[in-house]
């Protein structure tokens, strides 16, 4: 049981970019007692795995800190990754209470890593980020499991002012997202600095030290949320759903409060309603050493918290991973279930009448992606978790607006009917397992579309245009008729009509032609012969007249207030003379 007076252990998560090293550094925390001859000292949970006090202070070499901590050790969640950060939540906030945020130090942070500090940013939670690889320094000279401070006073000059020069990039990274960090060992005030530990999760170099700092953060920071009580009914988070043979469906759980007993009813989270169920097993890996036997799980009557255990019961097929596990009697189980209910649908209701439809595998990652796009103002018409069905499908194929019928998916599957009609409809599906590459993603495609239908609008919208018929140039009177004009602003298409200064709609161009030649425009300055159906010179229009190309209401609407950055001085100078005439009449006109 994992206990000390009435503290729990602290539970730990290990995040970071893809192959930066996490799972390493989790085998390393695993194994590496092992290896010291110190087999059974740590405890192999199910999804977690606990690391005592004494152990720690054992690494570190120094047996007279063992009074210091009050923590009884550490947790560290198997999972890694800070999608698992953000999927396991204890009563809306994040069920780790510490993290280790791991960045190869000699690639620096990648987006993955900036996302995860600003995950634990906004969940508050204290972390420490581990420099890993350091054995890769050319020429480092390993001093297994050694302490870092130790390991580096035997590393030469050279070495030592390449780690220096590789370990203030990762803190200037820090500091333009806005954390203050320095080397765990020169920290004295841990509020306002992020410890920095150079580590080789593969040498085991500097690992004494995050076991340490990760104490000193639990006992400093977290004190007051580490007291638990274990004559309360346990309250949990399904870290898995997991197929067992011969025992169905099981859940795999991590008990952060209470205790939990063979034979409690417990209320599970689930896509539909929650599962009321009875506990029928609580197993626990078999140790090691009792590797011959043919189970591999122990059964135990109780589990007390922190700790992480296995659940055999009826009826857990829709157990959702993420969501709560709480045990209820029959005074409390509507309650309990109405709580774990609403805890579920906080996360799927907080939606608009109109925006994108998202799906993702847990609540707490679903949770995850709403905040992201909130914080783009993207919305949401739709959050749920699970695959994309042929449901959503239908539902996104009837929205008529584009840029709303998108589906963002974060880390989930199209299931294949899903799939067949996608292809049949105009949704656009995204799907990722990065949260911010799937909102770059969905921002670069709006941004695309946008530009797209900005360039075909500008290529159809009628421009203004304004000319002037030329004395003694009247080719033919009527039918049409025939003139030569010079263009004194904009510029004249064919086939659009012609406004005289009145207001009134005199004609229509039918043809333009320079020096013989039919041109489809005429731009400022040019002089062309013009072939105007309707009018009759002499009668309607007359040589010398001014005369406008009458542009529809909404094309000069949109070219005064949308696109006029895309029109020319005297295109502008041109609408503007235009938007006069039309305003005498009607001071509202494309307004
Ligand atoms: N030289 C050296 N190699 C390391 C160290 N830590 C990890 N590696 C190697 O880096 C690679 C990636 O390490 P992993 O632990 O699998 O990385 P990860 O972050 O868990 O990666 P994913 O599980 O893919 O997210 C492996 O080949 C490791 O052996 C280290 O300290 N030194």
């Amino acid at each position: 049981m994992a206990v000390k007076g009435n503290l729990r252990t602290p539970i730990v998560s290990v995040m970071g970019h893809v192959d930066h090293g996490k799972t390493t550094l989790l085998d390393k925390i695993r194994g590496s007692t092992v290896a010291d001859g110190e087999a059974g000292a740590i405890t192999q949970h199910i999804g977690a795995t606990e690391v005592p006090i004494d152990v720690i202070v054992n690494k570190c070499g120094n047996p007279a800190l063992r009074d210091k901590f009050i923590v009884p050790g550490l947790l560290f969640i198997d999972t890694p990754g800070h999608h698992a950060f953000t999927s396991l939540r204890s009563r809306g906030g994040a069920l780790a209470d510490l993290a280790i945020v791991i960045v190869d130090i000699n690639e620096g942070f990648k987006p993955q890593t900036i996302e995860s500090l600003q995950i634990l940013k906004r969940f508050k939670t204290p972390f420490v980020v581990v420099a890993n690889k350091i054995d890769r320094i050319h020429g480092w000279n390993p001093q297994r499991n050694m302490p870092f401070v130790a390991s580096y006073n035997k590393q030469n000059e050279r070495v030592k002012s390449e780690l220096d020069r590789k370990f203030y990039e990762i803190v200037g990274e820090l500091y333009n997202l806005g954390f203050n960090s320095e080397r765990h060992d020169r920290i004295n005030d841990f509020q306002r600095n992020v410890g920095i530990i150079p580590i080789s999760a593969m040498t085991g170099e500097g690992i004494p030290d995050v076991l340490m700092v990760l104490l000193g953060l639990a006992q400093k920071f977290l004190e007051a949320n580490l007291h638990y009580d274990a004559n309360i009914p346990g309250v949990g988070t399904v870290l898995e759903v997991k197929e067992e043979k011969g025992l169905g469906t099981t859940i795999d759980v991590i008990l952060y409060d209470g205790t939990l007993r063979k034979g409690d009813t417990i209320v599970v989270g689930s896509l539909g309603k929650p599962i009321q169920t009875k506990v029928r097993a609580l197993l626990k890996p078999r140790p090691l050493t009792e590797i011959k036997s043919e189970e591999k799980f122990e059964q135990v009557s109780s589990v007390t918290a922190a700790i992480g255990v296995k659940i055999s019961a009826p009826g857990l097929e829709s157990a959702l991973a993420g969501s709560p596990v709480r045990i209820a009697t029959p005074e409390t189980i509507d309650a309990i279930t109405q709580e774990v209910q609403s805890e579920i649908e906080d996360v799927q209701i907080d939606t608009d009448s109109m925006g994108i439809t998202i799906k993702a595998d847990t609540i707490g990652s679903l949770e995850a992606l709403v905040n992201e796009l909130k914080k783009e103002n993207i919305p949401i018409r739709k959050a749920t978790v699970g695959d994309v069905s042929q449901r959503d499908v239908v539902e996104v194929a009837a929205i008529e607006d584009p840029f709303y019928a998108v589906i963002v998916g974060f880390n989930i599957k199209v299931l294949p009917d899903a799939r067949d009609k996608v292809q049949d409809t105009n949704i656009r599906l995204f799907q990722n397992d990065v949260i911010y590459r799937l909102i770059d993603d969905y921002k670069d495609w709006v941004q695309e579309q946008k530009e797209l239908a900005e360039k075909e609008m500008a290529d159809t919208i009628i421009k203004p245009g304004r000319f002037q018929i030329l004395p003694n140039c009247t080719f033919r009177q009527s039918k049409p008729a025939v003139v030569g004009v010079k263009i004194i602003g904009g510029v004249v298409k064919t086939n659009l009509d012609i406004m005289a200064l009145d207001g009134t709609i005199v004609g229509r161009v039918k043809g333009l032609q320079s020096s013989g030649e039919n041109i489809s425009q005429a731009k400022v300055g040019m002089e062309v012969a013009m072939a105007i159906e309707g009018p009759t010179v002499g009668r309607q229009i007359k040589e010398g007249d001014t005369l406008f190309i009458n542009v529809p209401e909404r094309h000069a609407k949109r070219m005064e207030n949308e696109i006029n950055d895309s029109l020319t001085a005297d295109e502008l100078e041109t609408l503007d003379a235009f938007l006069e005439l039309k305003r005498r009449g009607n001071p509202f006109w494309a307004k």
